[in-house]
């Protein structure tokens, strides 16, 4: 379903349909949308982006990532960003940029079995243009720890050229902290 879900999302941000089928569009969303009323569940039960074993967790609106190598202090991966994330001229959206990031981060954060930790800041330098529809690659790895705080280095590179950069704060929450 969020593999239909992410092809949908792209075909209609890359589409222009006929008045017809987009009220046709309209009205079978909004029987699908009753539909999932009735499933609606707290947080804590909700499948969406609870499920490490898709791609995305399981978001359809979360550019898809594939790892290829995890260790405690460091990853790497693969992304593209699909139409969904278009910014213009062909180029990602830098808040689809900072999604990535600071999903990433958070993963990075939590390797190793760290506890639970949010993050204090995301500094990101644009440093080229990161291009829609084709594979970039994704690293991060521990600059330091120090006590609460884990402090990351994030790259999105395509081919030779770094696209974007960023230092993460990632904060340990305290216990009982929401
Ligand atoms: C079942 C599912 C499977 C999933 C499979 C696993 C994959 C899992 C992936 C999850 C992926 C999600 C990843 C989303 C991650 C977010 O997006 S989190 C949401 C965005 N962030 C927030 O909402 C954070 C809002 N801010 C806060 O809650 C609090 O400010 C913080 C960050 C927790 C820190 O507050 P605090 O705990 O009171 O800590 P505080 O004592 O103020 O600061 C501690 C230290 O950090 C420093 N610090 C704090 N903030 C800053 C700052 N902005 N700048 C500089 N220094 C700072 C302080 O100066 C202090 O330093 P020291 O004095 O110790 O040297």
């Amino acid at each position: 379903m969020i593999a239909s879900l992410r092809a949908f999302l792209n075909r209609i941000a890359g589409g222009r349909p006929e008045e017809h089928d987009i009220t046709a569009l309209g009205a079978d969303l909004d029987r699908w949308s009753t539909t999932l009323a009735e499933a609606a569940v707290e947080e804590t039960e909700q499948v969406y982006g609870r499920r490490p074993d898709l791609l995305g967790r399981g978001q359809a609106t979360w550019p898809a990532v594939r790892f290829t190598h995890l260790d405690d202090n460091s990853l790497e991966g693969v992304v593209t960003f699909d139409r969904y994330f278009l910014g213009r001229h062909g180029v990602a959206h830098g808040g689809a940029i900072a999604f990535l990031f600071d999903e990433i981060a958070g993963r990075l954060a939590h390797l190793g079995g760290r506890p639970m930790a949010r993050t204090g800041y995301l500094r990101i330098d644009f440093r080229a243009i990161a291009p829609i529809e084709v594979e970039l690659r994704i690293s991060g790895r521990y600059l330091r720890e120090e006590g609460r705080k884990r402090i990351l280095r994030l790259e999105l590179a395509h081919g030779d050229t770094l696209c974007a950069e960023a230092e993460v704060l990632m904060v340990t929450l305290k216990p009982g902290q929401r």
